[in-house]
């Protein structure tokens, strides 16, 4: 879907991004990562066309973005960032109605629109059409930044630290709504952080940047288990690496299928991570495991937290 080829970015005679191959597949979750100044926006601002390479090629759905008008490509990506920038003077709707209005697209079509995002990032319609930015919260106003650079359904979604700047029960909201829109709508996304959970929760695919260079990419589970040099290591925390790796499991996968509990049950979905932390806060070694029905499917215990997945 994105290509990079040998892609390189120089301002003021210093690279800000050196030499870079990537391939993002259509429909993966793609995540930069990496150290500040890393070059991580540089890449991401290079696909729309924000910012413009010096060397290499890149490809979109098999061109030469430079075939491109700029202006289509940022019609075909929606993009969020992490200061939002929602028109202050225009509401809610009216935010999230910018792409569609520019392609002009029937009034009832961009309402219908409006009112199945906001839904969808929890937002309820009715009493948040109307706001204005000032009006919201920073939370809530990242939602409409989500929701605006969704609003045409682009084949890509760019962010950029769109969780930046939120409390962390606010950010685990926002990152399970858009992992569950990228499984929804199967669409193509890369996102900017330098929040290695956040990366590790949400990426199929993680790219690690240093000095305008990457130093590794793969899945997080490869990554984790198998890191190229010590950088990667120390980056993802070399004593911390097993709990990391217990993030990339579901309780649901580890459960012995069958088996029967009283007491609190935990959800399917859980990680394995959160389930550690309930054997110990509940000072146990079994606990009962339920669907998203509340059905019971079984018991996951605690020596099964570091054997493979039943099924995954
Ligand atoms: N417009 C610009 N003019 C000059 N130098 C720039 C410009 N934009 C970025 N740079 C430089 O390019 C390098 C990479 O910057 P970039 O913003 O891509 O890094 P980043 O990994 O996104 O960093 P951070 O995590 O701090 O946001 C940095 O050294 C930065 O100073």
């Amino acid at each position: 879907m994105i290509q990079f080829q040998h892609v390189s970015k120089i301002f003021h005679g210093k690279p800000a991004v050196e030499n870079l191959n990537l391939n993002i597949a259509e429909g993966e979750f793609t995540v930069l990562i990496g150290t500040s100044g890393s070059g991580k926006s540089t890449t991401l601002k290079m696909i729309n066309r924000l910012i413009e390479h010096d060397q290499g090629k890149i490809l979109f759905a098999g061109d030469e973005i430079h075939s491109f008008k700029p202006q289509e490509l940022r019609r075909r990506m929606g993009y969020a960032i992490q200061s939002i920038g929602l028109f202050p003077h225009w509401t809610v709707e009216q935010n999230i109605a910018t792409v569609p209005q520019l392609l002009k697209w029937p009034k009832a079509k961009i309402r219908d629109r409006v009112s199945e995002l906001l839904a969808l990032l929890h937002l309820d319609a009715d009493r948040f059409r109307g706001r204005y930015p000032h009006q919201l919260s920073g939370g809530q106003q990242q939602r409409v930044g989500v929701a605006r650079a969704l609003a045409a359904d682009p084949e890509v979604l760019l962010m950029d630290e769109p969780f930046g700047a939120l409390d962390p029960v606010t950010r685990a909201s926002l990152q399970a709504e858009i992992a569950r829109i990228h499984q929804l709508s199967g669409r193509t996304v890369v996102l900017v952080t330098h929040d290695i959970d956040e990366a590790l929760a949400l990426a199929d695919r993680i790219v690690l940047l240093d000095q305008g260079q990457v130093i590794q990419q793969g899945s997080p589970r490869h990554l984790l288990t198998r890191p190229a040099n010590a950088f990667v290591r120390d980056f993802f925390g070399r004593s911390d690496i097993g709990i990391k790796l217990l993030a990339l499991g579901a309780a649901g996968a580890h459960a012995r299928k069958g088996e029967r509990l009283p007491g609190k049950p935990i959800a399917a979905a859980m990680t394995l991570r959160e389930a550690l932390s309930e054997f110990v806060s509940r000072q146990t070694e079994l606990l009962p495991v339920v669907d998203e029905q509340g059905r019971p499917i079984g018991v996951l215990h605690f020596r099964d937290l570091v054997k493979p997945a039943v099924e995954e």
